[in-house]
């Protein structure tokens, strides 16, 4: 159903005629019973979910690696990349902890594509009904594969499509100071990721995690998609995630001890994951590996706080603009590592682990 509002106030105070047209979508109840999870892929998400938290607490002292594309931009190149990662998974999950980065939100710099779940068709018609039924078929698929998933949550309203097939979010450096995503992560039962801000600071997730862990109540919808006030209970499992920022990596053992010092003056856990991607690489994918090899020298030097590492990798390296003519396996977005290259450096970090 098509619905026509108006916004705006002009100068004399009159209310302008900008009008906004809104599509309404199914409510995320109504998706979830459409595309529904079997009881038995339930209970393995939850199981995920509390196995990354202990990861998060300490309790369990493997490292989390959540690799994946940057965006995921078609279900085939997705699928196959899901069968890879989740055969590695089985052969090093007794040191590291495999997580499959399933992106369906791009936040922007200014404009451009913003995900599978804005945009399926990549040509700007914004079928977010297709770009939520085609996100949550694939998560249903890829956690069928045995694989724990993470997204970045960008959109508040979108988590709740998918929070019971996620067992890791994101709140990524553009919006990681938006009370609205720290209410978000107050309800969710997976961890949540909060990057550090784009200008490298770590107050804005501290502050972040601090919020996401006290109870909230704000204005939501229900899972029949009926506006109403959300009461959450709060969530003991947000974190850091270091991105670098402002032109400058943070994952060196400085920035990591600075990180801690922080932590541990804001009174919380002194845990600690790395984007290897981003600022941390200057977003040149071939610096990615480069990173992951210096956060495990700094583990097996003794450093306890570092439990988790990210990566953006695809089926093929490097990135392509949106086009009539894509190479298959290519990011749309940032820049990625290959299979090969990932699949050596994971192997890389758990032979390096083990010593
Ligand atoms: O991870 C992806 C990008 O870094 C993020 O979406 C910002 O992209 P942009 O600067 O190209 O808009
Ligand atoms: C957008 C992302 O990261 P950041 O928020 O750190 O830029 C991402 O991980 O896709």
């Amino acid at each position: 159903m098509t619905h026509s509002t108006s916004i705006g106030i002009d100068q004399s105070g009159v209310a302008e005629r900008a009008s906004t047209v809104v599509d309404t979508l199914p409510s995320s109840g109504a998706i979830k019973s459409q595309l529904k999870a079997k009881p038995e892929l339930l209970l393995q998400v939850q199981q995920q979910q509390q196995a990354i938290n202990r990861i998060v607490t300490g309790a369990d002292s493997r490292l989390m690696v959540v690799t994946g594309p940057c965006s995921i931009h078609d279900m085939a190149s997705a699928m196959d990349y899901g069968r890879r990662l989740a055969r590695l998974a089985d052969q090093v999950s007794d040191r590291l902890c495999l997580v499959m980065r399933c992106y369906f939100e791009k936040p922007r710099t200014t404009v451009g594509w913003k995900g599978m779940l804005h945009d399926p068709s990549l040509d700007g018609s914004h079928d977010m009904n297709k770009g939520l039924r085609l996100s949550r078929t694939l998560l249903l698929e890829l956690a069928g594969m045995g694989l724990p998933l993470a997204t970045e949550a960008l959109s508040p309203l979108a988590i709740s499509y998918f929070d019971d097939l996620i067992s890791w979010v994101a709140v990524g450096a553009r919006t990681t100071e938006s009370q609205p995503h720290r209410e978000m992560a107050s309800g969710l039962n997976a961890s949540v990721g909060f990057k550090n801000a784009t200008d490298g600071s770590f107050t804005t997730a501290i502050h972040s995690i601090k919020s996401a862990a006290n109870s909230h109540a704000f204005m939501g919808l229900s899972e029949n998609g009926e506006v109403g006030v959300v009461r959450t209970g709060g969530n003991p499992n947000a974190h850091i995630v270091l991105r670098g920022g402002n032109g400058q990596p943070n994952y060196d053992a400085l920035n990591i001890a600075r990180c801690q010092h922080a932590l541990r003056d804001a009174g919380l856990n002194e845990r600690i994951m790395i984007d290897c991607s981003h600022e941390n690489s200057g977003k040149d994918h071939l610096k990615q590996p480069l990173v992951l090899s210096d956060i495990a020298a700094q583990i097996q030097s003794g450093n306890r706080s570092i439990m988790g590492v990210m990566i953006e990798s695809h089926i093929n390296e490097h990135r392509q603009d949106i086009s009539a003519d894509m190479e298959y396996g290519v990011s749309v977005t940032d820049a990625c590592m290959s299979w090969e290259q990932t699949e050596r450096s994971i192997n890389g970090l758990y032979a390096m682990l083990g010593k």
